[in-house]
């Protein structure tokens, strides 16, 4: 591909955390260029360094209120818009840019789940319907093959649980209910603010025990049910999951290894490690790190991620990379992160 070849974007929610980071992102990327970058419509027009001082000199896109009496001067413009928008905005918009021929590929929750019970459940509105199923895009798992419309980017626990027990689900007791405890930087709970995530009261605490939106999400990515609970830690970004897990009886060391190497030995943007992960050691890549160790016929995983970057714009961006068949590390290597 050449750089006239390049494909242009827009990104949506460009002023909230994961929307500048797929924004530097793709500023940085050689075959996509950003033409627009929005916020709310209640924006003025200001440098996105304006509000993120640290791309100052190295990034001067125009953050923009989003209008939608700008679709059609969009629809000419771009191929490919990016949402990192709440929920109920991605479901609103996201048909409206895939009617205009744009492919979508959306952060939010609003097309992950299959089950349209478990959407308004987990959700608390209705999942749009749709002429079309919508891919769910856990990248190193996923075979876009350029003609989707719209693709469901992963949540960001779901992510770290899914990327660590599928591999290995064919290797679990049939009553084998995982047990996934996760802690995630505030970044998670996005830009706007809000008391429970102030410097103040955060320490380190559960919340949303057995009743979180990305449980369903996980079950479904897993292919079986899950207990979840997540948790909020005092850092800016990163997620740390810990997976408790029942083998079969009869599950070797070597099994659980060949699984592994089966599914990501040639993917590079996951990590098999010799000792457990932490948090710091994948801020701000697009990394997934897993480690394991087996007990009897217990299994216990550590999976870490960045909640920004594979949990959310890196993940975004690798499944584009897919989308046009570039390589899935384009652009996404050398750029570090924006927070
Ligand atoms: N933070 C994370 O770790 C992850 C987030 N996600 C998902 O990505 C999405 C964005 O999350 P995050 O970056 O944390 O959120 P932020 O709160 O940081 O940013 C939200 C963005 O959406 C814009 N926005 C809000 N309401 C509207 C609307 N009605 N129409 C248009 N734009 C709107 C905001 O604009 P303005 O600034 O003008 O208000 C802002 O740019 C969410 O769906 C979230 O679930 C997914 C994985 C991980
Ligand atoms: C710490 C924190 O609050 N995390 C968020 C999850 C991150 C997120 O934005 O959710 P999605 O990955 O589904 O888009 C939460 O628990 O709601």
């Amino acid at each position: 591909m050449t750089k006239q070849e390049t494909i242009q974007c827009a990104v949506f929610g460009a002023s909230g955390y994961s929307g500048v980071e797929l924004l530097w992102l793709l500023h940085n990327h050689p075959n996509f260029s950003l033409a627009y970058a929005f916020g709310s419509s209640a924006r003025e027009a200001e440098p996105i360094s304006a509000l993120y001082p640290q791309l100052q000199g190295r990034c001067d896109v125009l953050l923009q209120a989003w209008h939608s009496d700008l679709l059609p001067q969009l629809a000419q413009q771009v191929r490919v818009a990016f949402l990192a928008l709440p929920h109920e905005a991605s479901a609103e918009l996201a048909p409206l840019l895939v009617a205009q021929g744009i492919v979508v590929f959306d952060l939010s929750g609003a097309f992950r789940l299959k089950n349209p019970a478990v959407h308004q459940e987990a959700y608390g509105f209705a999942q749009p319907k749709l002429s079309q199923t919508v891919p769910y895009g856990l990248a190193e798992f996923s075979q876009l093959n350029g003609h989707e419309p719209l693709i469901a980017v992963p949540g960001c626990y779901p992510t770290a649980a899914a990327l660590a027990i599928r591999p290995i689900r064919q290797l679990l007791s049939d009553n084998c209910v995982p047990i996934v405890n996760a802690v995630s930087g505030v970044s998670g709970a996005g830009r706007k603010a809000q008391p429970h995530t102030s410097f103040c009261e955060v320490s380190l605490q559960a919340y949303g025990v057995a009743s979180h939106r990305h449980q369903p999400e996980i079950a479904q990515a897993v292919g079986r049910d899950v207990l979840f609970v997540p948790h909020l830690g005092n850092f800016m970004r990163g997620i740390l999951a810990t997976i408790y897990l029942q083998l079969k009886d009869e599950v070797r060391a070597s099994a659980i290894e060949d699984s592994y190497a089966a599914c990501y030995a040639d993917q590079p943007l996951v990590r098999m490690v010799q000792k457990p992960p932490s948090i710091q050691q994948v801020a701000g890549t697009p990394f997934c790190d897993i480690y394991y160790k087996q007990h009897q016929q217990q299994l216990i995983i550590c999976v870490a991620i960045d909640n920004l970057l594979k949990g959310a714009a890196a993940q975004a961006l690798q499944l584009a990379n897919q989308y046009f068949s570039l390589p899935s590390t384009t652009g996404l290597l050398q750029v570090g992160a924006v927070l």
